[in-house]
């Protein structure tokens, strides 16, 4: 029997094109790494019925701020594996509905931060120097230049509160202008604010009383919706403005329009609203047309460059998500960082499909069990080295599970895995190796399966899988007792049987007949160690008995020493019909199926 692997033959696209659902303007740029792979739907303007009518088809929604992600949007999204925020915040989403559900949410955190606080500073001089009353003047057909005298902004001061990404580029800028910037933010690092020369203070009251103008850089949270009411506005400066281009209701809208109409300040600079666009006759619409106020329909991200951005920043992550891999830059899943991302992503996916192997080839139709077993993770070599291996976990409960999931067909992913293996009672324990000696991969995993007493099957005995990267590509090299070298992918067909002439031309015979095409044939003899151990178990038995070891000891028994596995890359649809016949011919000890 000569060996032929072929693994790395390409895949054929799936007919079958998950969708995406694009309820928003989203830049063209990010969305065309998608449409190749993916049919993406870009429907504006849907109301929120129409959105759960439609979400249910759709693997990926891509929004921006206006879409409310609801729980009920989730719910009915039974499909969904992502929700990607071309943008920041995600207040428009129920983060913790998502991860209830095991759906991915993830945001672009950078892409358009200069774009917001380049507006932040054109709301600062616009207040300053009373812009928009200006232009709107003008453009009535009035001439009122002494009516709209000005301050300037150098050697004023400049509160911030939360000295983020935003914040702190505001402040950089603001420096720039000649101001002098002090912020609250509990959880800045007051080294950084230092060296940017950023006064940081304690407390609200500290800041608000000696601030000429103020800005505000948190996220919506229940910690910062109305952080500003009256009371903290009687304290500022009657001469102070305040400006908001990060969201609606951290400045009270009520509060801020009294601020505003009793003098306790002189004006604002507001982009955001508590709902926008704002309803007729609420606070935000009064605030909206007030005459102290430079107002902006939400226009802070609203720049070609920043749109170019977080359209490339979360299409990339969608495409990732979508083929299995991990997102760079996830709400609600643990953070690895770009360099463990890059170092980990092909174990990610290694070790998945060894969880899928495992489960399909042990497990299925052979009354085992996953629930209740106890798995060992052994990474040896260069990824022993890595400290946030919990991708690779997760990577492993979503390739146990996923054929097998009963989750409402739901995938496993990387936020709901771990209460997915509880669930499952199903103990996974890591085990670093950083010294191994005669390793011939840069870095092995082994993926070791022990039973539990009571199991069924084969769930007494240990099973092992070992897989190794070489580039971007996957092999797994062991399977079972097997020295095996084949990349796990697409439909496989594994027969374990004796390694007898005529084997393959049998195999052949049978999927031909079914009209099954083979793209590529493995064969796995078995291991050197385990060849060693039953040369020796051979030997002991044939001294102590005085009989030699036959291949075939007469009684049906044949050498098993002489086993292997043949493992068969297919296309076209396997069925129960097509196994058995593979199964019938002598010589043949098992077949199973498995999809990867
Ligand atoms: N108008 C627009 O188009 C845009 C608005 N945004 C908004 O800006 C917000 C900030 O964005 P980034 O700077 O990128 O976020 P970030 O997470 O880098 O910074 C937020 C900062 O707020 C601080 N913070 C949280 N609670 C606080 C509190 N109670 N008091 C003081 N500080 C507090 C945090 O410690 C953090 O430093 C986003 O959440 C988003 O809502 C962002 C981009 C565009
Ligand atoms: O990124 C953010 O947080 C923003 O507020 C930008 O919102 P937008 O994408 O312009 O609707």
């Amino acid at each position: 029997m000569s060996p032929s692997a072929t693994s790395d033959l390409p895949i054929s696209p799936s007919p079958f094109r998950p969708r995406i659902l694009v309820p928003e303007k989203v830049s063209a740029d990010g969305l065309a790494l998608l449409t190749d792979l993916y049919e993406v739907d870009i429907r504006t303007g849907l109301a929120p019925d129409e959105l759960i009518s439609l979400i249910p088809s759709y693997q990926a929604l891509i929004v921006r701020s206006e879409t409310k992600v609801t729980a009920a949007v989730l719910q009915a999204g039974r499909k969904l594996k992502v929700v990607a925020r071309a943008g920041v915040g995600v207040d428009n989403i129920d983060v913790s509905a998502a991860t209830a559900q095991g759906i991915i949410v993830v945001n672009s955190p950078s892409g358009n931060i200069v774009a917001a606080a380049e507006h932040t500073v054109a709301l600062l001089l616009a207040t300053a120097r009373n812009v928009g009353r200006a232009d709107g003047t003008l453009k009535s057909g009035k001439w009122e230049r002494a009516r709209l005298v000005g301050v300037e902004v150098g050697r004023k001061t400049l509160g911030i509160i939360g000295l983020g990404k935003v914040g702190m580029k505001v402040a950089r800028m603001a420096i720039g202008l000649g101001m002098k910037v002090i912020s609250m933010d509990p959880y800045a690092s007051p080294d950084l604010a230092r060296q940017a020369g950023v006064a940081l203070v304690e407390k609200l009251g500290d800041l608000l009383p000696v601030v000429d103008f103020l800005t505000i850089h948190t996220p919506l949270l229940a910690s910062t919706l109305n952080l500003l009411g009256e009371a903290e506005f009687q304290t500022m400066k009657p001469t102070a403005r305040v400006l908001n281009v990060a969201r609606g209701g951290v400045y009270n809208e009520d509060a801020l329009l009294k601020a505003l109409d009793e003098g306790w300040i002189v004006g604002a600079g507001i982009d955001v609203f508590t709902a926008e666009p704002p309803a007729p006759d609420s606070s935000a619409a009064r605030l909206a047309a007030h005459p102290k106020v430079v107002a902006t329909p939400h226009l802070g991200a609203s720049t070609v460059e920043a749109q170019e951005n977080v359209s490339m920043d979360v299409c990339a992550q969608v495409l990732e998500i979508l083929r299995g891999g991990l997102p760079t830059a996830a709400v609600n899943a643990p953070l690895i960082l770009p360099e463990e991302y890059r170092k980990l992503q092909p174990f990610v996916r290694l070790v998945e499909r060894m969880g899928s192997l495992y489960t399909q080839h042990f497990v299925g139709g052979k009354g085992g069990m996953i629930g209740g077993r106890r798995f060992e993770l052994v990474y040896q070599g260069e990824l022993a080295g890595v400290g946030n291996t919990r991708p690779l976990f997760a990577a492993l409960v979503k390739g146990l599970v996923s054929s097998i999931s009963d989750s409402g067909g739901r995938d496993v992913n990387i936020v709901n895995a771990t209460l997915i293996a509880k669930e499952k009672g199903i103990i996974i324990n890591e085990t670093h190796i950083r010294e191994s000696e005669g390793l011939v991969y840069a870095s092995l995993v082994t993926l070791r399966s022990y039973g539990t007493a009571g199991e069924h099957g084969d769930g007494q005995k240990t099973q092992v899988i070992d897989g190794y990267v070489s580039g971007r590509n996957i092999y797994i090299s062991k399977l079972d007792r097997f020295a095996a070298n084949f990349t796990p992918e697409g439909t496989l067909v594994v027969l374990h049987n004796y390694d007898e002439p005529g084997k393959i031309g049998s195999v052949g015979m049978v999927l031909g007949k079914h009209g099954v095409n083979i793209r590529f044939m493995h064969v796995a003899s078995l291991d050197p160690e385990t060849k060693l151990e039953l040369a020796r178990t051979q030997s002991e038995t044939a001294s102590e008995s005085g009989v030699s070891q036959d291949k075939e000891n007469g009684n049906g028994n044949r050498d098993p020493a002489n086993e292997a596995l043949m493992i068969l890359g297919v296309d076209g649809g396997v069925t129960k019909e097509v196994l058995d016949d593979l199964g019938k011919p002598e010589g043949i000890l098992n077949v199973s199926l498995v999809r990867l």
